[in-house]
């Protein structure tokens, strides 16, 4: 319940900062940085008219000139109206059309580490492949503009995630155009190890016709453990089978029935590789895999064992991999990826007579580089534009149905978020915020990771001197010690809603505005989505309702006849447009909180006339 506390009135200082970022404005562009911090500057050079030069903006500039009243005429440099997109790595046609169509598109290939961070300052997004490093150094040397990484394929071992999320970059990938690919390609090694084509191939074309040499393997009723059943090893897996080979698999985190369902028996990792004749690796790269097959458990495969490995060079320890072949625990590898590429030119294992390379091919065939292209075009230009992306590697990743579906609720989290922190006295200092989302779903049914990141970022975003976005909001929420609980009631509300309500809690701060303190001390505040607009549905215990739209007074009065007419004309006066008022008291002539919302921001005078209104015991204004 509210406190009857004396009089107080905050006049808030409204911060620059909180007036620069078009997010929050516009919640469903939350990759992109603020349009207002673009700069516009007159450049002029030797050799060319002055031209405007516009920094930071990604929407396409409408007029095409402008004139002076010299009658210079300044020319807006086509370079610089459009985003610019560096491509480092060879992209199938189609995928480059998709982003010509929206950006200036640099197709550098063979950059160095120096020349890609020479260049990279001037380009908001890039596009790799594996070849690419995006370090640490990349992310620095972009001084912020960098906006999204994609990669044209799936691993994004290659990529800083952690730098790229500190920085507020996102990345993005293509992880389905390239699978059957990659399968393929593992199947191709498979076989082609089994039966010596490699080898035989470089002997006949050296003048030999060795028959004996090159007597192989059978496939059929051996069994194949596939590490990893991921996208790739499922495909894998399909084929081998076709191939009459017993399939097992190793992947702590597949479900069992979908294995089950192409006869796969999913087993542990020390029975996959001590039973199998033939071991495919399909696993990501991460501190887990890192260098995972070596002299250990080399040791304990069957002797004679062959080793597929179409997934990342650096989940073997290669050294450990030559002791095993000359040893002759492992009789043969077939190799496309390697722990450094293009591996040294006297690399042991890649003149081992018992191992097939291939230089990375996994991905490449005409099919797999168009649709990876398309896939990974299409997801930079989205995340450019702003939306929400369905491939994100290092923010919330939400299919596009769900999207759809939620985008009016992440409006609604971002501004309950910044709201909240609004009412925090001092604004800093918050450790502890719980969210509760009322929804007649069951809470499996209701993947809250985008909301949440919403209200983080809301909360964080007035409180920081960095720009935050859904990709660092996480991040900087736990640099700053601020921990975010969840919880889910379900609720009997109409279940085509995703949501009910959210309500976000504050604990153990003070609050500029007492009313919205509940008993327990929490600042408390409570939303929903209406006709798909946000509205404010309860602000402490009082019950209150108001669209988000603009800005917010909020009062706390004696209930009694006249306040609504003498606040609205004390705002008319100024010229400030009222765009709705909203009374929740807690009985007839008791306490009462009004919510006014205005399309202007009052000045400092017109507020404290507003807080001198007699039976207003205290207000504050909230920028939304
Ligand atoms: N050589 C090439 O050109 C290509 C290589 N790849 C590589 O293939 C690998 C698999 O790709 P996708 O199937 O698309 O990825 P995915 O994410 O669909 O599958 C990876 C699977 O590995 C599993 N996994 C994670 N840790 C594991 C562990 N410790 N042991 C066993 N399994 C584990 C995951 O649960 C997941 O099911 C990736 O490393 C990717 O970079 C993918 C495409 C082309
Ligand atoms: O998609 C992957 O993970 C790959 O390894 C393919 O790499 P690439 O795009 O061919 O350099």
């Amino acid at each position: 319940m509210a406190s009857a506390s004396a009089k107080s009135i905050f006049i808030p200082r409204v911060s620059s900062k909180s007036h620069s970022s078009v997010s929050n404005r516009s919640s469903l562009l939350p990759f992109l940085k603020s349009s207002s911090s673009s700069s516009i500057s007159l450049k002029s050079s030797r050799t060319r008219s002055p031209c405007l030069v516009v920094r930071d903006a990604i929407k396409t500039i409408e007029s095409p000139e402008i004139s002076v009243s010299q009658g210079q005429k300044l020319e807006l440099t086509s370079l610089d109206t459009k985003p610019t997109v560096l491509v480092s790595e060879k992209l199938g046609e189609a995928g480059l059309e998709v982003l010509r169509s929206f950006a200036n598109v640099d197709c550098s290939y063979n950059l160095s580490p120096e020349e890609l961070c020479s260049k990279i300052s001037l380009c908001d997004a890039l596009i790799v492949r594996s070849g690419t490093k995006v370090t640490r150094e990349v992310f620095e040397a972009a001084k912020g503009r960098l906006k999204v990484v994609g990669r044209a394929g799936v691993g994004i071992d290659n990529v800083d995630l952690q730098a790229a999320t500190e920085f507020g970059c996102l990345v993005v990938n293509a992880p389905t155009a390239n699978t059957v690919a990659a399968a393929e390609h593992g199947i191709a090694l498979l076989a082609s190890m089994a039966r010596n084509v490699a080898q035989a191939d470089a002997s006949m074309k050296s003048g030999k016709w060795q028959r004996n040499k090159y007597v192989g393997v059978s496939l059929v009723g051996k069994t194949l453990a596939v590490m990893g059943f991921g996208k790739v090893g499922s495909e894998v897996a399909r084929r081998a089978k076709g191939l009459g080979m017993h399939v097992i698999s190793h992947d702590p985190y597949a479900p069992a029935d979908r294995a089950r369902a192409i006869g796969v028996d999913l087993v542990s990792f020390e029975k996959a590789i001590t039973t199998a004749d033939f071991i495919s690796l399909h696993m990501p790269l991460t501190p887990t895999t890192s260098k995972i097959f070596n002299d250990e458990t080399f040791a304990k495969m069957k002797k004679g064992v062959r080793i597929i490995n179409v997934a990342r060079g650096g989940v073997i320890d290669e050294d450990a991999l030559v002791r095993a072949l000359d040893s002759g625990v492992v009789a043969q590898a077939a190799l496309d990826v390697f722990t450094v590429e293009p591996p040294p030119q006297d690399s042991k294992l890649v003149q081992h007579e018992n191992v097939t390379v291939t230089p990375h091919l996994g991905a490449s065939t005409k099919e797999a580089q168009e649709g990876v292209a398309i896939e990974i075009a299409e997801a930079v230009v989205g995340a450019l534009k702003g939306e929400l992306s369905a491939t994100a590697v290092n923010a919330p990743m939400v299919p596009a149905e769900v999207l759809s579906e939620l985008a009016p609720y992440v409006v609604l989290a971002e501004k309950l978020g910044r709201l909240a922190v609004q009412l925090v006295a001092g604004g800093s200092g918050i450790k502890s915020v719980k969210v509760v989302y009322k929804s007649a779903r069951d809470p499996d049914d209701l993947d809250t990771r985008l909301l949440r990141a919403m209200i983080t970022k809301g909360i964080i975003e007035p409180i920081s001197s960095t720009f935050i976005n859904l990709v660092n909001a996480d991040y900087t929420a736990k640099q700053k010690g601020l921990r975010i609980s969840e919880e889910r009631v379900v609720v009997d509300s109409p279940p085509e809603f995703p949501v009910d309500t959210i309500q976000v809690r504050i604990a153990n701060v003070e609050s500029k505005f007492d009313s919205a303190l509940l008993e327990n001390g929490e600042i408390t505040i409570e939303g929903k989505v209406k006709g798909g607009i946000p509205h404010l549905t309860c602000v402490g215990s009082f019950n209150v309702d108001v669209s988000l739209e603009g800005n917010l007074i909020l009062c706390r009065q004696v209930d009694q006849p006249g306040m609504i007419g003498r606040v609205g004309s004390i705002l008319g006066e100024q010229n400030v447009n009222v765009s709705f008022m909203s009374v929740g008291r807690i009985g007839a002539r008791k306490q009462a909180i009004m919510a006014i919302g205005v399309d202007e921001e009052p000045d400092k005078e017109t507020l404290k006339r507003i807080g001198e209104v007699p039976a207003i015991e205290e207000f504050v204004f909230l920028d939304l």
